[in-house]
């Protein structure tokens, strides 16, 4: 196990948006968090990422081989210990290439944790990453530009990169192909399946399109109301009355 939430609960007021959310998210899977609009996806989100501080429970992740308590860390720290998302990192710099933005993205991580005097081999270890990284996310072709002159779904990309630059454990896809068009979106699918394949870290996303969500989960997760409604393998959980009766007049399975 890698990632556990122990009765996470956020309160807004009178409203419970998170309600005693107890998960374990496994190594290396693929783990899609679903729910209609206003099931706490976002608030359940924020909460892994320190962005919201949990009204009650815990969240436990693997870091340095073993389980620690991250509950109360604030993002950076959250980053730092191996928790990345999508968006985190930055938004993209615009006026910045996507190679500059990855530079960044690295130099944001390894002034955290080096002295000076290792600063030159790490450079050059820094800038190994980052071509892989760019090779990786198939966006070699666009290294040196500049990223206000890319398409919506390159830009994804790119923040994908962003945050896979601080080698996470875990690693929070938000709505990967949000706005996105056909083309864009099966490119994106395909980048999720190789990524999982290339990288040790493990898989968490929110996504709506159910086409994508089947494609690329190994286990679901649904959220209704703030809580766990079903849990288990595509097929099981699409196949559950629950979820489709929680999906009725909201959005369409
Ligand atoms: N800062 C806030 N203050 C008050 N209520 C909030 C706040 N953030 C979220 N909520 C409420 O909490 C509930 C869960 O919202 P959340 O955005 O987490 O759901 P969601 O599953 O991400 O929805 P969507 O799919 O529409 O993005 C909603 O009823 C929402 O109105």
């Amino acid at each position: 196990m890698v990632l556990q939430t122990d009765g996470l609960t956020r309160q807004f007021g009178q409203l419970t948006a998170v309600d005693g959310v107890s998960l374990e998210i496994d190594d290396e899977e693929v783990t899609s968090i679903i729910g209609p609009n206003g099931a706490g996806k976002t608030t359940f989100y924020n909460l892994l990422t320190g962005v919201l501080e949990p009204t009650s429970g815990a969240i436990r992740l693997r870091s340095d081989g073993e389980l620690r308590e991250i509950t109360d860390d604030p993002p950076h720290e959250v980053a730092r210990r191996g928790l990345s998302r999508s968006y985190q990192i930055t938004n993209v710099f615009e006026g910045l290439t996507v190679r500059e933005n990855l530079r960044v993205a690295r130099i944001a991580r390894e002034g955290r944790t080096l002295d000076f005097r290792s600063r030159a081999g790490s450079n050059e270890a820094a800038n190994e990453q980052i071509d892989w990284l760019l090779e990786l996310t198939n966006l070699a072709e666009y290294a040196d530009t500049e990223c206000d002159e890319l398409s919506h779904g390159e830009k994804r990309k790119v923040e994908i990169a962003l945050a896979l630059a601080i080698e996470p454990t875990v690693f929070l896809l938000d709505e990967p192909t949000a706005g996105m068009n056909p083309t864009e979106t099966r490119k994106i699918v395909s980048l999720i399946h190789r990524l999982n394949d290339e990288i040790d870290a493990t898989f968490v996303v929110t996504e709506h399109d159910m086409d994508v969500v089947t494609d690329i989960s190994d286990r679901i997760v649904v959220l209704a109301d703030g809580a766990v409604l079903a849990e288990g393998e595509p097929a099981e959980v699409l196949a559950d009355e629950r979820v489709t009766e929680a999906y009725l007049g909201s959005e369409a399975l």
